[in-house]
């Protein structure tokens, strides 16, 4: 039987494995030659309690007064209005009442803690306190903004 220039059978025969079984292009079985592929450790899942998905998480934004998600009365200023020091945010630092700062913005991350998909307890160690580095370090491709802006509490201040 021919086959053409890339080893390809028209046909669809055995012939037409692509890349071909012993290609470079291939990644390798485990040892013995051929490309090293680094091997990563299976994502660890955590399970959340039922109805706790993203979607219920976008569902109760959508169902929930925004002062609700804030935690704050109703008649709070809006978020740009608030400054918050470091004290203040220090004293929130429970699962039932929880406050972090990400990117100089303080959010309230109570109603959140138990939608993190990354599990409460990780989600927890940037309780009180700023939050912005281990945010990064696990998943600077979240968008906290979007995903937290009816929580949003008001802005960290500087001193
Ligand atoms: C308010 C803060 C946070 C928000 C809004 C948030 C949000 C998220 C989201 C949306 C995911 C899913 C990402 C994906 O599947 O691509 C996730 C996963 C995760 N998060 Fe967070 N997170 C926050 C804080 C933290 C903190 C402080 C830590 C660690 C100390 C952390 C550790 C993780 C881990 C380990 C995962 C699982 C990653 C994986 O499945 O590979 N998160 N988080």
């Amino acid at each position: 039987m021919t086959t053409n220039p890339r080893g390809l059978d028209p046909k669809g025969g055995s012939n037409s494995l692509f890349p071909a079984p012993n290609s470079a292009q291939r990644a390798a079985p485990s040892l013995g030659g051929g490309l090293a592929v680094p091997q990563r450790q299976p994502r660890q899942k955590v399970a959340l309690k039922p109805g706790h998905s993203p979607l219920d998480w976008a569902a109760l934004n959508r169902n929930t007064p925004k002062h609700v998600m804030r935690g704050v009365p109703p008649q709070t200023p809006p978020p740009h209005y608030i400054r918050i020091s470091k004290e203040e945010l220090k004293s929130h630092k429970t699962k039932e009442d929880c406050w972090t700062s990400i990117n100089g913005k303080v959010f309230n991350i109570t109603p959140y803690v138990d939608f993190h998909p990354g599990g409460v307890g990780e989600i927890m160690k940037c309780a009180g306190r700023d939050g912005t580095a281990l945010f990064n370090k696990y998943h600077s491709w979240v968008n906290a903004d979007r995903m937290l802006e009816n929580c949003l509490v008001g802005v960290l201040s500087k001193d």
